[in-house]
């Protein structure tokens, strides 16, 4: 199996540095357009190989497409991170040109490929994936959610004083810092609603801080984070490469599923070796339902600003 990590950057380099460790791939490309940086970092990973005991192949390589003939899987990355104080929404202007630049030149080189969109805005972003390789629905996924809710179970560990392993908690809606929706009343520690073991005080915290969990990162680091997005996107790859048929969350379109069409947006999926394969409605209550229809109108209105552009 072959897979492409476009954005040799933070994310790239760390997503394609888990694809490798869990050998995933026999072959691996990283690209990126700043001259030697791809090749740099591809032949830094390859020298981990006896260290670290994998056999994946690493091919570097500035901008050359050819490279990444044939990929089964390719994940974009690149694209500017926000700088503290900014939202994602604002990286539109010039994320918008590259991601619609490297979708094209990705189609070309590999028309079978499934493609994983983490470029931000990632809600538009994916819906430029879309809209720009006309590709089937179920092969462009938009990795958000999948993030938000690995933070989501982190900030519900910290207060139950548990494993995170032990939970499970979905983010739906958007990737944004007032879009996303972590769903609390469905969130469980071994089969018991959490909502058993936190104050109305706790779970309103716990929502909050997820929701802004990149910016507080990204406050701390001064440039957006890196590892858990970099593990969510070969979390996604491993689900795809190795038919696990794992129920993420992620931004995929919608054609009147959870009351929505015409937009990708953050719902609970089944991924597996044809993409997304399913997906499962989770039975939003009136209110979860509302701030869904709000998520999908900001979205909407970020799509909308493509047309400007
Ligand atoms: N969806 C999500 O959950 C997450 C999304 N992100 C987003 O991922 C993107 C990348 O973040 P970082 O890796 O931290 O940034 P970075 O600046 O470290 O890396 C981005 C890389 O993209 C490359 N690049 C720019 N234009 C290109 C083009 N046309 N073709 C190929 N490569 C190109 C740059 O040279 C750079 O190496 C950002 O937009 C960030 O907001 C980051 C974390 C989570
Ligand atoms: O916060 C950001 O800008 C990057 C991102 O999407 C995340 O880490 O969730």
């Amino acid at each position: 199996m072959k897979v492409t990590v476009v954005g040799a950057g933070a994310v790239g380099a760390t997503c394609a540095d888990n694809i490798a460790r869990k050998e995933l791939a026999s072959e691996l490309v990283l690209l990126d357009i700043k001259e030697g940086i791809a090749e740099g970092k591809a032949q830094d990973m390859m020298q981990t190989a006896t260290l670290l005991g994998f056999d994946t192949k690493i091919v570097g390589s500035t901008n050359d497409y050819t490279k990444t003939a044939g990929s089964d899987v390719v994940v974009i990355t690149s694209g500017l991170p926000r700088k503290p104080g900014m939202t994602r929404e604002e990286l539109i202007g010039v994320n918008a040109g590259i991601v619609r630049t490297v979708a094209e030149n990705i189609l070309q080189h590999s028309p079978n490929a499934i493609i994983i969109v983490i470029s931000n805005p990632m809600d538009t972003m994916t819906y430029l994936a879309l809209q720009s390789t006309g590709l089937p629905k179920n092969r462009i996924i938009g990795m958000g959610g999948t993030l938000d809710s690995s933070r989501f179970k982190y900030q519900l560990s910290q207060h139950l004083g548990c494993s995170p392993s032990d939970l499970n908690a979905v983010v739906v809606g958007g990737h944004g810092d007032t879009t996303m929706i972590p769903l609390i009343r469905l969130a469980t520690w071994n089969s018991v609603p959490v909502t058993n073991f936190l104050s109305e005080e706790q779970q309103k915290q716990i929502v909050a801080d997820t929701m802004v969990g990149g910016a507080t990162l990204t406050k701390l680091i001064g440039t957006s984070a890196w590892y858990a997005p970099g593990a969510a996107g070969a979390a996604l790859v491993e689900s795809i490469l190795r038919d696990e048929k794992k129920l993420f969350t992620c931004c995929v379109a919608l054609d009147g599923e959870y009351g929505q069409k015409d937009i990708c947006l953050g719902v609970p999926v089944i991924i597996g070796k044809n993409g997304w394969e399913k997906i499962l409605d989770f039975g939003l209550n009136e209110a979860e339902q509302a701030e869904f229809n709000k998520s999908a109108d900001a979205v909407r209105s970020m799509n909308e600003v493509l047309k400007t552009l």
